[in-house]
């Protein structure tokens, strides 16, 4: 199913069951603004290639509009739109004071060089520049795009309205970043993951773990599961998928990745369809990549028996329900991933402050609010008596509400 109609499907059954008015339903649903913009730049060898940006700015009731920058081919304008209302009940569903937004550019980064990712990401901000703001939109790393991005768009933002570090986040360390930031989204995922499994009388250690995506966010998590003595038996990347039944070795393959750049060839693992990764026997499936990836088609085959929802979008609403009928919890993106924009927020508090907090602090910090909203997401499940994503979208969509019903219409 297209991304919009997924995301605007679940929005509005988050509606229903908090009686929303119509005619606010359709505002809250509206985005604030959105731009497309052409990017065009030479290439090393001087020809000139355009692709389309875009920068979709959903609401701002409850702060500055907040969310990351993806570079992919499939950036288009109604994932984007997607993206960015999922920003909104996200920041909201842990209650960080910003609103969402989204934004990328319809490309792969792995056709250009290092000085063309520079140009493109500086064309692109020169587009945006008049649009985000420190008190406006805060972009932030995500698909394709990481705290070099940051370090020049910031750069860019800086020559038209002097050196502004907090206009992004998820930067480096070194111009103001958070320690703890590039890691947050993952150790986010786990902490959530953990809060889960306690509420079901388990926890990682023994259980058995599929991830889907291997950079950023699926690097971390694999890291972060194994540590805790959860077993890892399959992994994927855009090239392919490796198994191992007695649990990868995830030190050495994320060496591996690191030298190679892809998880082929792997010693110590077995190499499996992609697409069979997804219905592998485990007790949890955690998709980190595409969005759309669980479908009407395949969620029937999924033996897992939760799936935590490290990417943004990864299930499809139909495959929601066969997931759920099959007594499959998932625990929605909307919480599970937002580890990566909380940290992004204390990045900006200590911008603010000029201070710097050490990792252990932004990491207890994490975990404080990661376990107060999967308490509040219980609370509105029990209320309105419904799953995971439901407690999670009533949570989010009731503080959105709550806070554009308290500003007014300004008219
Ligand atoms: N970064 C962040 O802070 C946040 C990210 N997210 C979400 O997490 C997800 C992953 O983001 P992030 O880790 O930052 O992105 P990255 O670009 O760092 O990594 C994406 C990973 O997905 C893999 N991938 C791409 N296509 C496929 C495919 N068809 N099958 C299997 N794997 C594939 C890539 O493979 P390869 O390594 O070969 O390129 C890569 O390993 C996205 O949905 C994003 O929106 C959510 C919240 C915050
Ligand atoms: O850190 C941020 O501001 C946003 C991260 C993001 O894009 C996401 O949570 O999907």
């Amino acid at each position: 199913m297209n991304a919009l109609a997924s995301t605007n499907r679940n929005f509005r059954h988050a509606a229903r069951l908090l009686n929303l008015d119509s005619k606010f339903e359709k505002s809250l649903l509206m985005p604030y603004r959105e731009i497309k913009f052409e990017c065009t730049i030479p290439k090393d060898d001087g020809s000139l290639v355009s692709y389309v940006g875009f920068r979709v700015q959903h609401d701002n009731s409850r702060g500055p509009m907040k969310g990351g920058i993806r570079y992919h081919p499939k950036v288009e304008h109604d994932e984007v739109n997607a993206l960015a209302q999922l920003m909104t009940w996200k920041t909201a569903v842990v209650n960080v004071p910003y609103g969402g937004a989204k934004g990328g550019i319809g490309c792969s980064p792995k056709d250009f060089s290092v000085s063309e990712l520079e140009r493109l990401t500086r064309v692109f901000t020169q587009k945006i520049h008049d649009v985000i703001g420190v008190n406006i939109d805060v972009p932030a790393p995500d698909m394709g795009t990481n705290a070099q991005t940051m370090a020049w768009i910031s750069d860019e933002y800086s020559k038209f309205h002097g050196y502004s570090p907090a206009i992004v986040t998820g930067k480096p360390i070194e111009l103001g970043g958070s320690l703890g930031r590039e890691a947050a989204t993952g150790r986010g995922v786990v902490f959530a993951t953990e809060a889960l499994l306690a509420d079901h009388g388990k926890s990682i250690k023994g259980l058995t773990f599929v991830i889907q995506g291997f950079g950023n966010v699926g690097s971390w998590v694999a890291r972060l599961i194994h540590e805790r003595g959860g077993k890892i038996i399959a992994v994927s990347d855009v090239t392919g998928a490796v198994k191992n039944p007695n649990g990868l070795d995830i030190p050495a393959l994320l060496e591996h990745k690191e030298k190679s750049g892809s998880l082929s060839n792997f010693d110590d693992g077995d190499m499996m369809n992609a697409d069979e990764l997804l219905i592998h026997e485990c007790d949890v499936l955690v998709p980190c990549a595409l969005s759309g990836v669980l479908t009407r088609e395949n969620a029937g085959d999924v033996k897992a028996k939760f799936i935590i929802e490290a990417a943004n979008n990864p299930t499809d609403p139909e495959a929601d329900e066969i997931l759920s009928k099959k007594g499959v919890v998932i625990l929605p993106d909307i919480y599970a991933n937002a580890g990566g924009v909380t940290v992004s927020y204390f990045e900006l508090v200590q911008n603010n402050q000029h201070i710097m907090w050490d990792e252990e602090k932004v990491n207890a910090e994490l975990k404080k609010y990661m376990a107060g909203a999967f308490n509040s997401i219980k609370s509105m499940c029990r209320t309105h008596e419904c799953n995971l994503r439901m407690g999670a979208f009533t949570l989010g969509v009731s503080r959105v509400a709550q806070c554009t019903l308290l500003r007014g219409w300004g008219c």
